[in-house]
């Protein structure tokens, strides 16, 4: 059977995967490619109803929801990537057999490792798209040269040794910010990773520029190629702003005065640290637009008046308003790239799994923000005081330390604008994929 320049996208069923799979998705069908996009009848739903629209070139095919909803599947996180990782594999070797063309790659998140061996079994050619930072997979994927005692949460828990140590080109990031590794869905993220060395090549949402040790590193280790193709944010492709109340409100505020409040698309913090957070908001008497899933009228209540609460947002077009200062962020690594694509610094309060090690980043390494974590009590807990004072100090556009990582945050937008446009670190990157893995048959 003839093959048409044709690829399946296999994204891992949440938002911040959905999106960069679809960044991509958009990418390569602007390069004149056929893109299958494979997902839930739900996610199908929900892709269709949210900002920016799919791209009507797209394919789309679905499976059942043989997965845990979307609504309320931060309440047990484990117990959805252990279906994603059981219950999507059936369905979709069905859907294969019913596509009429066989594709020339498979382009899977690499939280699905069954996809690995699906294409493997096939003789198509898997391409792993991870969706964090290019650190975060080299951590997991060396997993085994960190320390490993009989406990090694509570020993990692408080160690500031610096990761480096154990594992090179990963220059900040400490052992205390990946304690959350040691709790979460470890064993299954050890399975996908080491799945990624069966596919074909590894593609990151990253760019080079902004991970160029560990990249090179990653190179050196794994016996295939690596591709380097982002940042992978919806405004390579931008959609028309949408107008909205809260768009209005931004376009009546001060330059750089507003902060963007957004702690994820599914994970929230603890019930206690919600109420510190948002009376230090108050207390500080700063402008806020916070994205809250649930609970609104209560966010808006502790807040105050100064601001707005809004169920969901097209996050890049706020991050892009002009009256934007600031991001209080929850350190997804969607958000991260998005942030710094943008030129916004960061308020970093990293929440779980790779978060804490991308609040690192951003702080410590790419000195965009501050990092909230490093302010914390012992308790693990940060105070409506602490939390007051650090917005100040970080909306405060006098301060010096505020000024540095705003020019900072600027350099960084430039540099990532770059790293996609022609000629650019990412662009040839994924020029080189097209031709390496889609054009190499001849049709
Ligand atoms: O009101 C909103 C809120 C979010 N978003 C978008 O939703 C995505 C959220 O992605 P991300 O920032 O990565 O957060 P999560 O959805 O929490 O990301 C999950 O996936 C990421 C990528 O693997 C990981 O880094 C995170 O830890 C994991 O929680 C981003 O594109 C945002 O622009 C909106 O458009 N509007």
């Amino acid at each position: 059977m003839a093959q048409s320049r044709h690829v399946v996208a296999i994204p891992f069923a949440g938002r911040g995967h959905i999106n960069p799979m679809m960044v991509l998705s958009r990418q390569l069908i602007a390069c004149g490619i056929h893109v299958t996009f494979i997902v839930t009848e739900e996610w199908h739903g929900l892709i269709n109803s949210s900002h920016p629209l799919p791209p009507p070139e797209l394919n789309f095919m679905t499976i059942p929801n043989c997965i845990p909803s979307e609504h309320g599947r931060g309440k047990d996180h484990k117990d959805f990537v252990k279906a994603v990782f059981i219950e999507m594999t059936e369905p979709v070797e069905k859907l294969r057999d019913r596509l009429e063309q066989v594709p020339r790659a498979i382009i899977a998140d690499t939280a699905l490792p069954w996809a690995v061996d699906m294409g493997n079994r096939r003789g198509i050619p898997v391409c792993s798209l991870f969706t964090g930072s290019a650190a975060f997979f080299s951590v997991l994927l060396n997993f085994e040269k960190l320390p490993q005692p009989e406990n090694p949460h509570l020993l990692v828990r408080e160690n500031d040794e610096l990761v480096e140590k154990y594992i090179p080109g990963i220059r900040s990031i400490k052992l205390s910010d990946i304690d959350e590794i040691y709790v979460a869905s470890l064993e299954l993220a050890l399975q996908a990773v080491s799945t990624a060395r069966k596919a074909q090549c590894m593609l990151f949402t990253s760019f080079y520029e902004l991970e160029s040790c560990v990249i090179d590193s990653l190179r050196e280790d794994l016996n295939y190629p690596v591709y380097t193709i982002g940042p992978s944010v919806p405004h390579l492709f931008p959609p028309e702003a949408k107008s909205s109340d809260h768009l209005t409100w931004l376009d009546n505020q001060p330059k750089n005065s507003v902060l963007y409040i957004s702690l994820g698309s599914f994970l929230s913090v603890s019930r206690s640290q919600f109420e510190e957070i948002a009376m230090g908001i108050h207390a500080s008497k700063v402008k806020f637009l916070w994205v809250a899933r649930e609970n609104l009228s209560l966010v808006q209540e502790y807040c105050g008046d100064n601001g707005l609460v809004v169920p969901w947002c097209d996050q890049l077009n706020v991050l892009r308003h002009p009256s934007v200062g600031g991001f209080l962020t929850h350190c997804g690594f969607n958000s991260t790239l998005e942030t710094l694509f943008a030129g916004i610094p960061v308020l970093a309060l990293p929440i779980l799994w790779d978060q804490k090690s991308n609040g690192r980043l951003l702080a410590d390494e790419w000195n965009t923000g501050f990092n909230l974590r490093d302010i914390r009590g012992k308790d693990g807990i940060l105070s409506r005081e602490e939390i007051k004072l650090a917005v100040m100090k970080f909306m405060d556009l006098e301060k010096t330390e505020a000024k540095e990582i705003r020019k900072r945050a600027l350099d960084w937008s430039r540099t990532s604008k770059i790293a996609v446009k022609e000629g650019g670190s990412s662009f040839v990157s994924l020029k080189k994929f097209i031709s390496d893995f889609i054009d190499r048959v001849e049709c």
